[in-house]
């Protein structure tokens, strides 16, 4: 049942790096995209994309990879088709998907002319119903073919993370499979078998349980990372508060679990914000109430501006602000709802001067944010002459830093850490005035709301 060739239409951040991952498992993959350079790339053995490690499992699967920009080659070749082009957020906060319609129509093309059986897979995120009533007719369409008999079809959307997409793929905590018949999810379900390195659990339904499946978990961690944030704005207003402690115990309770409950900035990136928001559109299409992913996105919106307020009580409008980390996250060039761009154009905006550096991500950023924002070539380079450093992500460049690498000048230096990553270099440190978002450890006596309320009991 399973093929020697899979094909992947989208070379883009999932596609180029799930491509890689299939060949290192010992397939030859052919990748589709209509990017020509994202094809001459890949046939020059060169990343399309940036993800970690993808360009070490190019170099080592040079002969079993491959790229056209003929989406009827990749299809008479191979014997599976995984479709990850992007799903852009439209108006109304749902998912549009012309770039998936005008894959599986060229796909549908293919198939009329293929002899034999061939699988769709539909990777990118949709919300329920687009693939069997969007996406589905154009194959049968264009194929003159009925799915389930001449051709199978799966949505299974992945579970990655960028950074770490390629381990993430081979390793997941489990498998979606939407199937439009058994024979889909069977042959789909073989592949996985032999391609993931870690035997996880496959969870086959119908395709529309595995649309739902794939945005809820989205907005139920957005709405965990939500709930760690506002025990962070609690924290700092408790003498002595500390958001970690408070998730590190929480966290041991099983029902719960440690992991995305830690508080700081606020989630940002292409996929959080989005998948949130789709989920409240889907809802409120089915007449369904959905209160909790809706104020999980309005917290989520006001974390910027309530930390612009919180600096402007520390130093005033004309300062120039340092703002370390421009990415979503770590090993990440992505700027797409990021909270370190959004603070620094709401800092810009109230006439600060912000100065901003990222290992990775300085290209995309200085794209966004145009003339409005400095953007520096090191982190030295980035804090000189700043009254203020904001350290906006847990990277490893700002992990290291030293107390040496910050200015010691007459005046203490502002130092917001939203991670809390630099409390033991820097807290209680001279010409440093270091705060650790989350703690409430400096609360004044007149700002000790905790005694005032139960001063006359
Ligand atoms: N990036 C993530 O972390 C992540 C994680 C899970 C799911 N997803 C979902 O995966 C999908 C793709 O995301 P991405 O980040 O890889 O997008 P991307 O924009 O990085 O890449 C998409 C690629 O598809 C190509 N493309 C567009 N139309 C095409 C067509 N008709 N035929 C062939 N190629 C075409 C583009 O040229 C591009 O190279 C989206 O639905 C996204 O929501 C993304
Ligand atoms: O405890 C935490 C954990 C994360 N974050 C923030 O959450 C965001 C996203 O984090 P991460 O999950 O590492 O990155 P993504 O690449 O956006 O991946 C998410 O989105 C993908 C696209 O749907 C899914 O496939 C993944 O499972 C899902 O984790 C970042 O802004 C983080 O700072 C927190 O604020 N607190």
């Amino acid at each position: 049942m399973v093929g020697k060739t899979i094909s992947v239409v989208g070379l883009g951040k999932l596609g180029a790096s799930m491509a890689a991952a299939m060949a290192d498992r010992g397939f030859d993959v052919i990748g589709v995209d209509v990017s020509r350079a994202a094809v001459e790339n890949l046939n020059a053995g060169k990343a399309p994309v940036q993800e970690t490690t993808l360009q070490e499992y190019i170099d080592r699967n040079r002969q079993r990879l491959s790229a056209t920009l003929e989406h009827r080659d990749a299809v008479m070749k191979s014997d599976i088709t995984f479709v990850i082009v992007p799903t852009p957020s439209d108006k109304n906060g749902a998912f549009s998907i012309k770039y998936a319609a005008t894959a599986f129509r060229a796909i549908g093309k293919a198939l009329k002319e293929k002899k034999g059986y061939h699988t769709v897979v539909l990777t990118s995120t949709v919300l329920p119903g687009a693939t069997r009533y969007g996406l589905l007719p154009l194959l049968e369409q264009e194929s003159g073919k009925k799915c389930g008999k001449d051709f199978g079809l799966c949505y299974s959307p992945e579970f990655i993370a960028l950074g770490s997409v390629i381990r993430d793929f081979l390793n997941p905590d489990f498998l979606l499979v939407g199937e439009f018949d058994r024979k889909s999810g069977e042959t789909l379900e073989s592949y996985y078998e032999k391609i993931m390195e870690n035997h996880p659990p496959c969870k086959r339904m119908s395709i529309e349980n595995a649309e739902l499946a794939k945005v809820s978990l989205n907005s139920y961690v957005t709405m965990k990372i939500t709930f760690a944030n506002i025990l962070t704005e609690l924290c700092e207003k408790i003498p002595g508060g500390d958001v970690d402690a408070v998730s590190d115990a929480i966290g041991l309770d099983r029902r719960i679990g440690r992991k995305y409950l830690t508080g700081g900035l606020g989630f940002g990136g292409p996929c959080f914000p989005r998948d949130n928001v789709a989920v409240s559109f889907l809802a409120r299409e089915l007449g369904v109430r959905n209160e909790i992913a809706e104020a999980t996105d309005r917290f989520n919106r006001t974390i910027p501006a309530r930390f612009v307020e919180k600096i402007s009580r520390h130093i005033p409008s004309g300062s120039t602000v340092a703002v370390l980390g421009l990415s979503y996250k770590p090993y990440s060039c992505v700027v797409e709802e990021s909270q370190g761009i959004l603070l620094a154009q709401a800092l810009s905006k109230q006439n600060y001067t912000v100065t901003g550096y990222d290992p990775l991500a300085n290209d995309n950023a200085r794209h966004m944010l145009g003339d409005d924002i400095q953007i520096k070539e090191s982190v030295q380079d980035c804090i000189a002459g700043a009254d203020a450093v904001l350290i906006t992500t847990p990277d490893p460049a700002f992990t290291a830093l030293k107390l040496g690498d910050f200015r010691k000048g007459k005046e203490d230096m502002l130092v917001v850490d939203f991670w809390r990553v630099l409390a033991g270099e820097l807290s209680g440190k001279p010409g440093i005035r270091y705060v650790p978002v989350g703690q409430g450890s400096r609360i004044r006596d007149a700002e000790n709301v905790l005694e005032m309320m139960w001063r006359d009991a």
